[in-house]
């Protein structure tokens, strides 16, 4: 504000013959170099805060996604987490480093300018005010049907970039199969509507939106005050210094408001991102006990057992009652149809989530009542979706036990079968995969298998999941399998009945029930479901065999 308040000062004296300006002149110069250091200080204290609050934010994310069930990840991909924790913390950075400053510094000229215009003369500050108050009424009519709208564009937002997700993701399956611009023509439908739609949108508020900001423009405030003020000066009404002063600070208002509204928007965005930040900071955490209960390893009885186990996802019931004991040592295998809620069993054991109805128990211990750090010293999973870090494989293996040295590491990647693969790769162990190193899927699995051998859990879910292993891969990961199951506890999804004959008891699951259970042998005396599913399979390899022989 100071330059303004000098030119109206030097005008000021000028009128009155006195040429004393140099005064006003420092001082307004001082107060600029006031400014610059009062802005930098500002900027410096606005990005040490942030840094300060997202860092908190970030830790306090990471706690949480501690705390959170592993089913809520399995439920969502890792890109809306990725999202959250980076780019909606650092979009925060707008509002907390920037907005608060910059809507700081447009807001006070405006306000010191009025009061000061009311000040000089309270009838022309009123007239100042005119084309701004008419300007905001205009504005306020043609944004009230479109405000919202803006919900609505947003989810065509999303909808756009889901289907060009989905046009890329998809495009080898359809040009396979597809006829030729099917793939595009979702995608192309999807944002001719989001077209349509924008348009309308823009059309319906962009004559209103137009006029109002030619009313709130620097020049019509201008216009009016010149006119006006030069009708009250040239009548008498109005000095002249105050005419000037009016010319100078009639249009701070405006600039001030227009630069407001331009630091709304990011404003507007940071609020509905720090939404999302406190939405995932409230997602619902598995109860953890305030006095953790200790399982005794050497406590008599099953290792597991879980009693009248019902899990539901929403309406779908995926188990129903269904009671289990996994005893010290032995091998226990899933099996079932698709769908018939195996993999469901399974996550409950290194609680993915908890049981709606029944428990599950480690050495006797209801597992909400352990700690999940204890649990996860007991109990080790490898599922079908083998993940590997970003870092080398020699740590990918080790993540249970990082103390761990490089026999110990290269032993348990012998027993998993792999470690011939890893000795060709050029950096050996070192290598990082997706940076130096890539390995097929069930290459991954057994790594995984190394990371379960070593971290040396008594008890271990296995997801099998060789159904899509090649022969060879399929005869290897079972070696492994047989290696990392001595002398543990082990429930197995099973996939191939083969591959689990000799396991102490299989259990026979449909539709979230347990329908049958006992040893192969017994399990095909019962002429039962699991006899059924045999036959079946055992024709389905057969007619396989026979197959590649007649070519
Ligand atoms: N995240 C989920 N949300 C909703 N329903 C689910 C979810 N996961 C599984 N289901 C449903 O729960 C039931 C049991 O699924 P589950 O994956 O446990 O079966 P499964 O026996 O492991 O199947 P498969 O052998 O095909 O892997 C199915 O009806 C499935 O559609």
């Amino acid at each position: 504000m100071a330059p303004l308040v000098a030119v109206v000062e030097i005008s000021r004296r000028l009128l009155r013959g006195d040429t004393d300006v140099w005064p006003v002149i420092v001082v307004a110069l001082m107060a600029l170099v006031v400014k610059q250091f009062g802005t930098f200080g500002a900027g410096l204290l606005a990005h040490l805060a942030d840094i300060r609050v997202s860092f908190g934010i970030r830790r306090e994310l990471l706690g949480k996604l501690r705390r959170l069930p592993l089913g809520w990840f399995t439920d969502r991909n890792s890109g809306t987490v990725k999202k959250v924790v980076e780019d909606d913390v650092a979009a925060l950075h707008q509002l907390i480093a920037h907005s608060v400053v910059e809507v700081t510094a447009a807001a006070v000229p405006p306000v010191v300018a009025i009061g000061y215009l009311f000040v000089v003369d309270w009838r022309m500050a009123l007239v100042s005010l005119l084309p701004l108050v008419v300007g905001m009424i205009v504005y306020q009519r043609a944004m009230a049907g479109a405000g919202t709208k803006y919900p609505v564009f947003m989810e065509w937002l999303t909808r756009l970039s889901a289907a060009a997700v989905e046009f890329v993701n998809g495009i080898g399956v359809v040009k396979a199969f597809g006829p030729p611009g099917v793939a595009s023509r979702r995608f192309q439908e999807v944002s001719r509507n989001f077209a349509r739609f924008f348009l309308d949108w823009a059309r319906s508020t962009s004559r209103a939106s137009v006029i109002a900001e030619i009313l709130v423009s620097p020049a019509s405030v201008l216009v009016v005050l010149t006119t006006v003020g030069g009708v009250l000066t040239a009548a008498g009404h109005l000095p002249l210094a105050s005419f000037i002063s009016f010319l100078v600070f009639g249009t701070v208002t405006t600039t001030g408001l227009m630069t407001l509204m331009t630091s709304v928007h990011p404003l507007v965005t940071s609020l509905a991102v720090a939404r999302d930040i406190r939405s995932l900071l409230s997602a619902p955490e598995l109860p953890v006990a305030t006095h953790p209960v200790v399982p005794d390893a050497d406590a008599p009885g099953p290792v597991i057992r879980m009693r009248g186990v019902r899990f539901a996802y929403g309406e779908t019931v995926a188990l129903d009652g269904v009671d289990l004991e996994l005893e010290r040592g032995t091998v226990t295998a899933l099996v079932g149809p698709s769908g018939s809620g195996k993999s469901t069993l399974a996550k409950l054991l290194p609680r993915f989530d908890d049981p709606q109805q029944g428990s599950v128990e480690l050495h006797g211990a209801d597992l909400r009542t352990i700690d999940p750090s204890e649990l996860y010293r007991h109990v080790a999973f490898v599922f079908q979706d083998a993940a590997m870090l970003r870092m080398s494989i020699r740590d990918n293996i080790r993540l249970g036990r990082p103390d761990a040295d490089d026999a110990a590491v290269r032993a348990a990647a012998g027993k998993a079968q792999i470690l011939n693969r890893l000795d060709e790769l050029p950096r050996g162990l070192e290598s990082v995969i997706g940076e130096d190193a890539e390995l097929s899927g069930g290459e991954c699995q057994r790594v995984c298998i190394a990371r379960a051998i070593l971290a040396d859990r008594p008890v271990l879910v296995l997801d099998e999941a060789t159904a899509s292993a090649d022969p060879e891969n399929e005869a290897r990961i079972q070696d492994a399998l047989s290696e990392v199951a001595r002398d543990r506890t082990v429930l197995v999804i099973a996939h191939r009945l083969s591959t689990i004959r000799n396991a102490d008891r299989i259990l026979v699951l449909d539709a979230g029930r347990v329908v049958e259970q006992g040893r192969h042998d017994e399990l095909l005396a019962l002429q039962g479901l699991y006899a059924r599913m045999w036959q079946h399979d055992q024709h389905a390899r057969t007619s396989a065999v026979t197959k590649v022989e007649a070519r």
